[in-house]
């Protein structure tokens, strides 16, 4: 085609909350060209992706890559679904919807590893600017919703509401008091940097439409007759191209796949920037010749930038769940969610903390890809926020009615600790571009993370048999007493823990904004170490986890990105 001849200013890889945003922000500037390539299609008629209600009904679909994870060593072995979208908006078209941005100090810790300019008060400016918070109707107010006026945006590209159909009556009062007597405070608005409480959350969804609000309708639909946008559908990057240099190197387009499965160049004047997700940015830049050598190597791929740290450090949370019988029906919509810190729901949980073996076993584990050493000192700061308050366990109530499958009588209350300290990869597996990475989380490699994943069963277990609750509840469902009694042993909770759990969906930090000699691959200007002109702007490049969901935080990161690519232009 004759457009694959066009030189744009600026080529985004991947169209998800990290692309669209730069790809909006970065056309708003008139003279600048920029082509978004996405492997997906367009989804904006695709019941499956609108319905405020239809979360997991697009799992498993054409729009979903389906990865799959390799054996899980510390996890009785079994191998897990990795669900990402593959659409134009990415994963946002078929997630969970909740908007919860992270806690303050985890924002600035950023900035204390040495990433000059990220800091809470900053990144809240972006969390804001990205947002357009509509106001809960008088029926979602009496609902049980509260809300903070000033930690919201008013006038932003992604719309944030609640659902309609959310549960009326006083089932909000019976969880709050609940979680009361558990000493577990009622908490306003989660997402002004304090995390800790009981709230009902606020959603990305359009309630004017009463529609999901994905990328696609917050940052492209609105702008999609700029003519310096260009987006390419069912395309598929496979690698960068590099121009001739003596120094950094230098990018000067990428190679691409179109749906008919011919090949082309795409030329960039400016920059390439790389919003492929956490489970593939860091696979363009191994197929790029960005990465650690061996496993260049291994797929004879030239080395460009000798870079260990691409595709390590990547942190993911168990989730497990149980399931209720209750004598209610809910013919709403609950979405409801509950912060612990540590003291909350594990006595004593720093008795045995050992940071400087858990450094080692997981360096021995990724082969030492990053120093001992390096994860030492990260730690130490995950450790000292666990210890200064931050919430380190979600545990949430929904209904099947949230899951996309009708109103029942089924209370479903997953959960999962937020900050684990184990660290796996995502490689490639083949020079072929088709072929999926490898996916290897390495859940609970370090066993203070199952420690935790069991103390927040049993609290949230504790949580069901507390009243005002305990009333409703009729049965555990699943996995029920038989298989897991009351009294159960460690041994018993840590045997159902392992083998009930999968994957939360919120994987990152395999590009992870660090300085260089501790396993980083991104600058504080997002761009890759021994590169001119390749960033990556997606999930990849979160240095720790954060006590919220994604998509908040990758909308902000993509927002100050953008004017930090502005200010370099
Ligand atoms: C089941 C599930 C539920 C979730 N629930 C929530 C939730 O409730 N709230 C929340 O905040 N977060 C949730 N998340 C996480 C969140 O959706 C993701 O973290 C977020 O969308 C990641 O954004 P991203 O920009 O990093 O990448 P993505 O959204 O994954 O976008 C990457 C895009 O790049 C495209 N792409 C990949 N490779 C190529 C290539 N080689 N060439 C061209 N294009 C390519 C993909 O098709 C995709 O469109 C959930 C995730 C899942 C899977």
């Amino acid at each position: 085609s004759e457009l694959c001849l066009d030189r744009y200013d600026y080529i985004v890889v991947g169209g998800g909350p990290g692309g669209l945003t730069v790809a909006n922000r970065l056309s708003e500037v008139s003279g600048i060209s920029v082509a978004v390539i996405e492997a997906g299609r367009e989804v904006f008629n695709n019941p499956n992706v609108t319905s405020v209600d239809g979360f997991t009904t697009a799992l498993n679909t054409a729009i979903d890559w389906q990865y799959i994870s390799t054996n899980q060593s510390y996890a009785s072995g079994q191998t897990l679904a990795y669900h990402a979208g593959k659409a134009l908006g990415g994963t946002s078209t078929i997630n969970g919807m909740t908007y919860v941005r992270a806690e303050k100090s985890q924002i600035d810790s950023w900035g204390a590893i040495g990433n000059a300019g990220w800091s809470w008060d900053d990144l809240f400016s972006y969390y804001k600017k990205s947002e357009s918070l509509t106001l809960p109707t008088a029926a979602q107010l009496s609902s049980g919703v509260t809300f903070v006026p000033n930690d919201h945006g008013e006038s932003g590209p992604l719309k944030v509401g609640y659902p309609y159909g959310l549960l009326n009556g006083s089932f909000h009062t019976v969880v709050e008091n609940t979680w009361q007597a558990l000493d577990l405070p009622h908490n306003p608005d989660v997402n002004g940097g304090s995390v800790r409480g009981y709230t009902i959350w606020q959603s990305t969804l359009d309630m004017v439409a009463n529609v999901r609000e994905d990328a696609a309708r917050a940052y492209y639909y609105p702008v999609e007759l700029r003519p310096n946008l260009h987006v390419f559908l069912n395309t598929t990057v496979n690698r960068i191209v590099w121009g001739n240099s003596d120094g950094a190197a230098v990018a000067s387009g990428v190679e691409i796949t179109f749906s008919n499965g011919s090949i082309s160049i795409l030329k960039s004047r400016r920059e390439v920037i790389l919003s492929a997700g956490s489970l593939r940015s860091p696979a363009i830049l191994e197929l790029s010749g960005i990465g650690n050598p061996s496993i260049l190597d291994k797929y004879g791929i030239g080395v460009k930038v000798d870079l260990p740290g691409v595709g390590e450090n990547l942190q993911d949370q168990p989730n497990n769940n149980f399931i209720s019988s209750t004598n209610s029906t809910f013919n709403g919509s609950i979405v409801y969610v509950a912060y612990g810190s540590m003291p909350d729901f594990f006595d004593d949980w720093d008795a045995n903390i050992n940071i400087s073996s858990y450094a080692e076993s997981v360096s021995a584990a990724i082969n030492n890809t990053i120093a001992a050493a390096s994860l030492e000192y990260l730690f130490g700061i995950q450790y000292k926020l666990l210890q200064n308050g931050i919430p380190n366990a979600e545990t949430i109530m929904e209904t099947t009615l949230n899951l996309g499958l009708g109103p029942n009588g089924l209370l479903v209350s997953p959960f999962w600790l937020l900050m684990p300290f184990s660290r796996g990869n995502v490689h490639i597996s083949s020079r072929d571009p088709k072929v999926y990475p490898t996916i290897n989380p390495n859940f609970f490699l370090v066993d203070f993370d199952l420690k935790v994943q069991m103390a927040l069963a049993k609290w949230t277990r504790k949580f069901l048999a507390t009243e005002p609750m305990k009333s409703l509840i009729t049965a555990e469902v699943s996995p029920g007493f038989t298989a897991l009694p009351e009294n159960a042993t460690d041994a018993e909770w840590e045997s159902w823990v392992k083998t009930a759990f999968s994957s939360n969906s919120h994987p990152l930090g395999t590009a992870a904004m660090m300085p260089r000699k501790l396993g980083g691959v991104v600058d504080g200007k997002l761009k890759v170490y021994g590169t001119e002109n390749v960033r990556v702007v997606d999930a990849s490049v979160m240095p720790f986890q954060v006590s919220g969901h994604l998509t908040s935080t990758i909308y902000a990161i993509a927002e100050k990105a953008s004017d930090m690519i502005k200010e370099a232009m």
